[in-house]
C-alpha cells in the first residue's frame, strides 16, 4: 500500500522515530452480501502495544484489517486513530492518509524490481533522494542493508518477509497492521522470524495489530490477544488471563486441548468420570461442561486416585499423549505425560487431577 510520510495529522514528530498511535474500533458492523461478518466490534490497539487478532477462519480477522487499512468501508461504528476518526458515518480516509501501513500473508513483493526499490515503492511523497535513503534505512533495520540490489526470487522465505516488513515500516506507519505474516514460512524459520519480526517493531515503537489463527503463535507474539468468533470478540486479554480465565469453552479449547464432561451440579459439585469436581457459583441442578487439560492429569504406576488402563499411547517428541480408560466409564480419558515419564508397556496406571487445570462452564443447553 502507497502510505505518505507527510501527512498534515501526522502522529510523527521527528525522523527516525514512530511515535505509536491508539487505533481504536467502536461497534463495527460489516456483511458481505448479506452475510454478516463482524458483528458489534469495540477493540482498541493500545499505542506501542502488539495486539493479535486470533480466531477460526471464517471468524472475520482479515475483515477487520481491512477495515482499518481504509481497504474496506465498514457498514456501522467508528474507526479511531489517536482518538481521530478516520472511518465512520461522516467521515473516511483513504487508505494512504490513515499512517497505517500493511503486511500481507503472501508479502506481496514485485518479482521484477530490487528489494531497494520493493521498499520505497510506497514513498511517492519523498522526492527519489529522500525515498532511496528512508528506503535504505529501513532495508537497514531489517537487517538486509547488505541486499538492497537483490531480487526478491533471490531470497529466502523469512527474508522476504523482512523485506516486507522494511516496505511497510519504510513510511513510518503510526500503526502496523500483519495479516497471518508468518503462515507462509516454513516451520524451522518461524521462530526466528518471529521474534526478529517483534524486536523490530519494538524498536519502531510501532502499534502493530497481527492477525493469526494460531493460538501458540498469539501467545508468543502478543501483548494482548482478542479471540473473535463468528464476527464477535469473544474475550480480550493477555495470554494468561485467556489461558486461565477463558470466559467460555470456546476460548479454553483454543488455547489447550482439553476432556469434555457433561454433568449436573449437586450439593455444589459435579460427578465426572476424573471424580467429583467442585463448582462453585453453580446453583443445584445447573447443567455445566467440565473441562479438563489433557496437562492437568497426573498419570504413574504407583501414586493417584484414579485406576485406568493405557488404550493408546502416541509419541509426539518432547510429550507422550496417553489415552485412558476407566472401569466402569464408556468415555476414554485422554493425558499429556513428558515424553519417558511411564515406563514402555506399561499398562494399568494411576491419575490424578491438578486442580488448577479445570474449568467450569454453564452449559444449558445439554
Ligand atoms: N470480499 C468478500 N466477499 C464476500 N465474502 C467475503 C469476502 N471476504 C471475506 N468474506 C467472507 O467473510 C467471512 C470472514 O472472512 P475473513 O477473511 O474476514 O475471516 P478470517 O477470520 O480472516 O478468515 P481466514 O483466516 O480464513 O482468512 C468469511 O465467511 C469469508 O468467506
Amino acid at each position: 500500500m502507497s502510505l505518505p510520510r507527510k501527512n498534515r495529522d501526522d502522529p510523527r514528530t521527528s525522523v527516525g522515530v514512530s511515535f505509536a498511535a491508539r487505533l481504536a474500533f467502536e461497534h463495527i458492523d460489516h456483511a458481505y452480501d448479506d452475510k454478516a461478518v463482524l458483528d458489534d466490534v469495540s477493540l482498541v490497539a493500545e499505542a506501542g502495544e502488539v495486539l493479535c487478532l486470533l480466531g477460526p477462519s471464517g471468524s472475520g480477522k482479515s475483515t477487520l484489517l481491512r477495515i482499518a487499512a481504509g481497504i474496506e468501508p465498514q457498514q456501522a461504528g467508528r474507526v479511531l486513530l489517536n482518538d481521530r476518526e478516520i472511518a465512520g458515518p461522516s467521515v473516511f480516509l483513504p487508505p494512504e492518509k490513515r499512517s497505517i501501513g500493511l503486511v500481507f500473508q503472501d508479502f506481496a513483493l514485485f518479482p521484477h524490481l530490487t528489494l531497494l526499490d520493493n521498499t520505497r515503492f510506497g514513498l511517492t511523497e519523498l522526492s527519489r533522494k529522500d525515498g532511496i535513503a528512508e528506503a535504505k534505512n529501513a532495508l537497514s533495520r531489517v537487517g538486509l542493508g547488505d541486499k538492497m540490489d537483490a531480487y526478491p526470487h533471490e531470497l529466502s522465505g523469512g527474508q522476504q518477509q523482512r523485506v516486507a516488513l522494511a516496505r511497510a515500516l519504510a513510511p513510518r506507519p503510526a500503526v502496523l497492521l500483519m495479516d497471518e505474516p508468518f503462515s507462509g514460512l516454513d516451520s524451522r524459520l518461524k521462530d526466528a522470524v518471529r521474534a526478529e519480526t517483534l524486536a523490530i517493531l519494538r524498536q519502531s515503537r510501532t502499534t502493530a495489530i497481527i492477525v493469526t489463527h494460531d493460538a501458540e503463535e498469539a501467545m508468543r507474539i502478543a501483548d494482548r490477544i482478542a479471540l473473535l468468533k463468528d464476527g464477535r470478540v469473544v474475550q480480550v486479554g493477555t495470554a494468561q488471563q485467556l489461558y486461565h480465565q477463558p470466559v467460555d469453552l470456546f476460548t479454553a479449547r483454543f488455547f489447550s486441548e482439553v476432556n469434555i464432561f457433561r454433568g449436573t451440579v449437586e450439593d455444589g459439585a459435579v460427578e465426572t468420570t476424573l471424580g467429583r469436581i467442585a463448582a462453585p457459583g453453580f446453583a443445584p441442578g445447573a447443567r455445566v461442561k467440565v473441562a479438563i487439560r489433557l496437562v492437568g492429569i497426573g498419570v504413574s504406576s504407583e501414586h493417584g486416585e484414579i485406576e485406568a488402563r493405557v488404550v493408546r499411547r502416541r509419541f509426539l517428541g518432547v510429550t507422550e499423549v496417553l489415552e485412558l480408560a476407566i472401569s466402569g466409564a464408556e468415555q476414554t480419558v485422554r493425558a499429556t505425560i513428558r515424553e519417558g515419564h511411564l515406563e514402555a508397556g506399561v499398562k494399568n496406571v494411576r491419575l490424578s487431577v491438578r486442580l488448577s487445570d479445570v474449568l467450569v462452564f454453564a452449559s444449558p443447553s445439554d
